[in-house]
């Protein structure tokens, strides 16, 4: 470690006060590298929990910080509370002293303490959050599709009494959190939006825009009301040939039935001087996959979405459904949370599940980022097991726990927090 004269070896961790709020914002943009202060900084305050927002303090100066944001979180069997981490920050000129360790092993520590079992996080770089038991969880696609050649199948469904209204977010906003609300069991990962979150998902400041257009927004509706909406930007160009070039920036669609979902993306496809749709955030079971009759236009990518921790295996295992009976004694390792680590039996089937101390001998042995890793269903086991992370005592128990934590919709948070 690399300490200099005269500093004090352990800063101090404790939730940030209110009052010092400016401090974190200024240490926020150095850490970030980017310019949040104003209004920005705002509408994210007003997501601010301060009793959960811890911070490393060297006596009055803030030196890293990490918020915990309370969540109602999709998982496979419906909603439960799940804390999102946020905000992990630690300044430049205090890096890799080991203050991020002491606040990510405080917040988990705090969490369990108040009987939170799980936290959820994006992490600006993937090797960062596994040294703490988080498991990647969830896998974002991203597609750059043409214009050109992005025909449907004809399978593709249609409703003569769906039609599109073009509409300004802000005017649309009841439309937008009706829909949402609608589609928010649907898939593990989405979770419920509070009146400052949508705050920040409709801001429409310079730093929101990145060069392109303010966010436009298509309303897919019937008599009935709204079936699905899709909120995007447009990075307008033209060729030196003067061909319209621009690029429509998707970065919401959701549709209440197969018949909307189509027509907003057919309607994202065919925007006029636009020559392609960059979608950066998708599932990664999109029905997008399976309506374009030449899917390999997709051009798809692939990111890490959401991670998740089990804070507490005791709590979180029996509190979610299970697609298929399994009865297997885990030999759970996390050297992080040390309540969670030994032997434990779990027995479930499409009923329910209990998940209990045991001292009988273990079917397989895995770290807990395993575990927060298939928490919300997308992820199949055997790879572990190839990649010698988990290890298999009794033939067959890897494979039984794989198919009762899998989930068929692919879980997906949607949004950044
Ligand atoms: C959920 C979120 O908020 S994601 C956002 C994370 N924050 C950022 O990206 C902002 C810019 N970066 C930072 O502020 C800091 O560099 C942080 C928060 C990433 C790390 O803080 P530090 O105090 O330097 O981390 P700390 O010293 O505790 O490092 C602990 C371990 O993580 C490793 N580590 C730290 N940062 C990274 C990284 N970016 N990638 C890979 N490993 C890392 C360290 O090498 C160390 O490894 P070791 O235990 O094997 O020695």
């Amino acid at each position: 470690m690399n300490k200099e004269p005269g500093r004090p070896l352990s800063p101090v961790i404790r939730p940030i006060k209110e009052s010092e709020w400016p401090q974190w914002v200024e240490m926020d943009e150095e850490a970030f590298v980017e310019d949040s202060s104003g209004p920005r900084a705002d509408r994210f305050k007003a997501t601010v929990e301060f009793d959960r927002f811890l911070g490393a303090f060297e006596g009055d100066r803030l030196v890293g910080s990490t918020g915990g944001l309370s969540f109602t979180m999709t998982v496979p069997g419906g909603p439960r509370r799940v804390c999102g981490v946020t905000v992990v920050a630690v300044a430049p000129s205090h890096r890799r002293q080991g203050i991020m360790s002491g606040l990510m092993r405080r917040q988990l520590a705090d969490l369990h303490e108040n009987g939170e079992a799980i936290a959820v996080l994006y992490a600006s770089e993937a090797g960062i959050y596994g040294r703490f038991g988080y498991g990647r969880a969830v896998d974002n696609l991203f597609f750059r599709i043409p214009k050109r050649g992005s025909e449907f199948a004809r399978h593709a469904p249609e409703d003569p009494s769906l039609r599109l209204r073009v509409v300004r977010p802000s005017a649309a906003r009841g439309d937008i959190e009706k829909v949402f609300d609608a589609v928010l069991t649907t898939r593990p990962g989405l979770y419920a939006r509070s009146e400052a979150r949508w705050n920040l998902v409709l801001a429409d400041d310079e730093i929101a825009r990145r060069g392109a257009t303010s966010q436009r927004c298509v309303i897919a509706e019937d008599e009935t009301g709204p079936r699905g909406y899709a909120l995007f930007r447009i990075r307008p160009s033209f060729t030196d040939h003067d061909v319209p070039d621009g690029e429509l920036l998707l970065s919401e669609l959701f549709g209440l039935d197969p018949a909307a979902y189509a027509l907003l993306w057919r309607h994202v496809l065919d925007r006029d001087l636009c020559s392609r749709v960059y979608a950066w955030n998708r599932p990664s079971d999109d029905p997008i996959m399976h309506l374009l009759a030449e899917p390999r236009l997709l051009n798809a990518g692939w990111l890490d979405e959401m991670w998740v921790r089990v804070v507490d295996a005791g709590r979180a295992l029996p509190d979610r459904a299970y697609a298929a009976p399994v009865d297997v004694v885990i030999d759970l390792e996390d050297t992080v949370c040390p309540w969670n680590a030994g032997r434990w039996r779990l027995s479930a089937d499409t009923s329910g599940a209990t998940f209990e101390r045991t001292t009988e001998a273990a079917d397989l042995e895995l770290p807990v980022s395993v575990l927060g890793a298939a928490y919300l269903g997308g992820r199949t086991l055997g790879a572990y097991e190839a990649a010698g992370v988990i290890r298999e005592a009794r033939p067959g128990a890897v494979r039984a726990l794989s198919a009762a934590m899998s989930w068929d919709t692919k879980p997906w948070g949607g949004l950044i927090f």
